[in-house]
């Protein structure tokens, strides 16, 4: 421990430095500028002096600081002698956390680790989140979270979401559920059926990981205050014969509800969440089936304050990692021909944010979906199919003889991108990989389908087999590659950097609704933030995870901008300046001072009275 703690003064450079992505919030606070001192003012979250006292105050997640409270805070507030006399700061327990969950024997126990700070102490969770986010992202997310919802019975200890079940299924009887969630200023929700978790199929109930997790990410990703997030579980039973079987189920026995009645409910969801938290209450849709996704998304759109962060953040994502290969292949994306494996929400969402982008750059609609081919579990998608395919599709159809076989149809289609969101295990096979290298010499290679288990290709893989000439990107992270002693870094073609930033944006703008071409929007926000030494030296071509935060507040301001423009931002005045708008009202990952809550401008650098040491970074958060 000695030698990576070290109690001194350090200087507010290197702090700067040791919390850079913790602290995106204060980067621009210049106490001199009376401009900015009253706009702190105006924008500043509402902070009250917490009502509760003693154990009750120690238990509440939100306001335990554990041993940092300060002497004066355990006297005032009524918690002297309920603590350890020591003190610590919240730097130290970070430390300690991270000391202790990498000793943990696996990723799951490292899950349930972490679950339990956010139980506990949940600002002191987010920062060690925030501090650690490439080492952690994989365990608060894909790809363990996939493994914490299959084993989410057995793991079970406190509820994080809130149940909206079959059995409710009326307006009054889900806004009674929602008005018992402890939050009242609910602004975003992220709701899931669990039918299509990951690429793991049905989940039914134990899909409540996933919100759980999408939410932990616009916090950490997007600084949204945690109170604002509601995940919540949509039960309308599950058709998982292994579930309904397991003793630890944790959701309603019985096969899922289709037709009319599931519509009913979520009807009635939709009501009810907008009557409870107001119309620009922001709905995500999270993995939803193949069969609701869409027609959920069609029915929404321009009703509510809503997006399907698999069609729409997926798309937005891996358009994102197509501009940025432009970068490295010098040809537009018009000039490109795609093969999709998989034609579900993900895909066809991509396949159409690609057909709009290559119109951006002047070919007709027709021209664009020319240049899109797509196979789902029966093939190619053909002409001769045309009777059994859904509109969507049809303009994808080509006159083609149908086949199954991926080989074949790269051969036959000499694709520069060949996109695989199919949940097929390695169908990304070496002969494939190969082919595609003897038609491109940057082959792009994307194998989005999460978790890791269900990847089209692993990133050794696909460098290995092109002898690095691959540019690669997948859903779930994977690690470096070394090949005749280049390193390559493989990038995460993950919504993940699209949904926090687009939240963040239509939440502070009060946005009445998600206009589609936010997304691209979004695309080319994320696209241009690749640097070149990033595109050049490793063959990444998604920005580093541990930047994203910034990044969000990027795809927030263009969210601002657009909807000002189109009408659909409801918030009035509008800002000036809506940078520092959104700054200051990003959640700081940095303890307050729970009796002096006066409203004075945050200390640069507040060392809570305490040597503070200096943490190192993970040796997982270099370049
Ligand atoms: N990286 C990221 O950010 C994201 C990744 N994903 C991942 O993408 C995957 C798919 O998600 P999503 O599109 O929402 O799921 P869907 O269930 O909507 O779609 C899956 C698609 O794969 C097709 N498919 C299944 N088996 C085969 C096969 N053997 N050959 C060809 N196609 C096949 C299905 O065909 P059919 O339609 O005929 O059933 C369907 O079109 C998941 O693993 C998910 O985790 C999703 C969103 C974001
Ligand atoms: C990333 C994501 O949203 C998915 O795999 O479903
Ligand atoms: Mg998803």
């Amino acid at each position: 421990m000695a030698s990576l703690i070290r109690p001194l003064n350090i200087s507010s450079q290197t702090r700067a430095l040791s919390r850079s992505t913790a602290v995106a919030s204060q980067q621009i606070h210049d106490p001199d500028d009376p401009k900015q001192v009253a706009l702190y003012k105006l924008y500043r979250p509402e902070r009250v002096t917490p009502a509760k006292r003693g154990v009750e105050l120690l238990k509440t997640p939100r306001l335990n600081k554990g041993m940092a409270f300060s002497i004066y805070e355990r006297q005032y507030l009524g918690i002297h002698g309920l603590l350890p006399p020591a003190f610590m700061t919240e730097e130290q327990q970070a430390y300690r956390i991270m000391t202790k969950l990498r000793q943990q024997p696996d990723n799951l126990a490292k899950y349930i680790q972490l679950d339990g700070l956010q139980d506990r102490n949940e600002k002191l969770f987010y920062r060690v989140l925030c501090d650690n986010i490439k080492e952690l992202m994989p365990i608060v997310y894909t790809p363990t979270v996939g493994l914490a919802c299959q084993k989410f019975g057995f793991i079970y200890r406190n509820p994080k979401g809130l149940y909206v079940t079959i059995n409710d299924n009326s307006i009054s009887k889900i806004y009674q559920i929602l008005s018992n969630w402890p939050s009242t200023d609910v602004k975003a929700i992220v709701v899931t059926d669990g039918e299509r978790i990951l690429g793991l199929g049905d989940l039914g109930a134990y899909g409540i990981g996933i919100p759980v997790g999408k939410l932990a990410l616009y916090v950490a990703l997007a600084g949204m205050q945690p109170d604002w997030c509601l995940p919540v579980l949509i039960d309308v039973g599950t058709d998982n014969q292994e579930l309904l079987n397991d003793p630890f189920y944790t959701g309603l026995r019985r096969k899922r509800v289709r037709g009319a009645e599931y519509d009913a409910l979520l009807d009635n969801f939709m009501k009810a969440c907008t009557k409870r938290f107001g119309q620009n209450c922001l709905i995500q849709f999270e993995d939803f089936g193949n069969q609701n996704a869409y027609r959920l998304l069609d029915r929404y759109e321009k009703k509510y304050c809503m997006f399907n962060d698999d069609i729409q953040g997926t798309a937005s994502v891996v358009v994102a990692g197509l501009l940025a290969c432009t970068r490295v292949t010098k040809k537009k994306l018009s000039q490109e021909k795609l093969v999709f494996l998989g034609a579900g929400g993900a895909a066809t969402g991509v396949a159409e944010m690609c057909v709009r982008q290559m119109q951006s750059e002047g070919l007709s609609e027709e021209e664009a979906c020319q240049r899109i081919y797509m196979m789902d579990i029966d093939g190619l998608i053909t002409k001769n199919r045309a009777a059994h395919l859904s509109d969507r599709h049809k303009k994808f159809a080509k006159e083609l003889p149908d086949t199954k076989n991926l080989l074949e149809v790269v051969k036959t289609v000499q694709p520069g991108a060949l996109i695989g969101a199919s949940t097929v295990t390695g169908a990304f096979s070496e002969e494939i990989i190969k082919e595609m290298c003897a038609i491109n010499p940057r082959p792009i290679i994307f194998a989005l389908s999460n978790p890791t288990s269900k990847a089209e290709c692993t990133a050794e893989q696909a460098y290995t087999i092109s002898n690095g000439s691959v540019l690669f990107a997948s859903g779930s992270p994977f690690d470096n590659v070394t090949i005749n002693g280049k390193l390559y870094k493989p990038g995460q073609g993950n919504n993940a950097f699209v949904f926090p930033g687009v939240a963040l944006g239509a939440v502070l703008f009060k946005v009445s609704h998600i206009d589609n071409s936010l997304f691209l929007l979004a695309a080319r926000k994320v696209a241009e933030s690749v640097s070149e030494k990033s595109l050049n030296e490793y063959s990444r071509i998604y920005p580093r995870l541990k930047d994203i935060r910034e990044i969000s507040i990027k795809i927030a301001i263009e969210v601002a901008k657009h909807c000002y423009a189109n009408g659909t931002a409801t918030l009035y005045p509008e800002p000036e300046d809506k940078e520092l708008f959104i700054r200051h009202q990003v959640y700081d990952v940095e303890y307050e001072d729970l009796i002096n809550r006066t409203y004075a401008w945050p200390a640069k650098d507040s060392m809570h009275g305490f040597p503070v040491p200096v943490i190192r970074r993970s040796s997982m958060d270099e370049e």
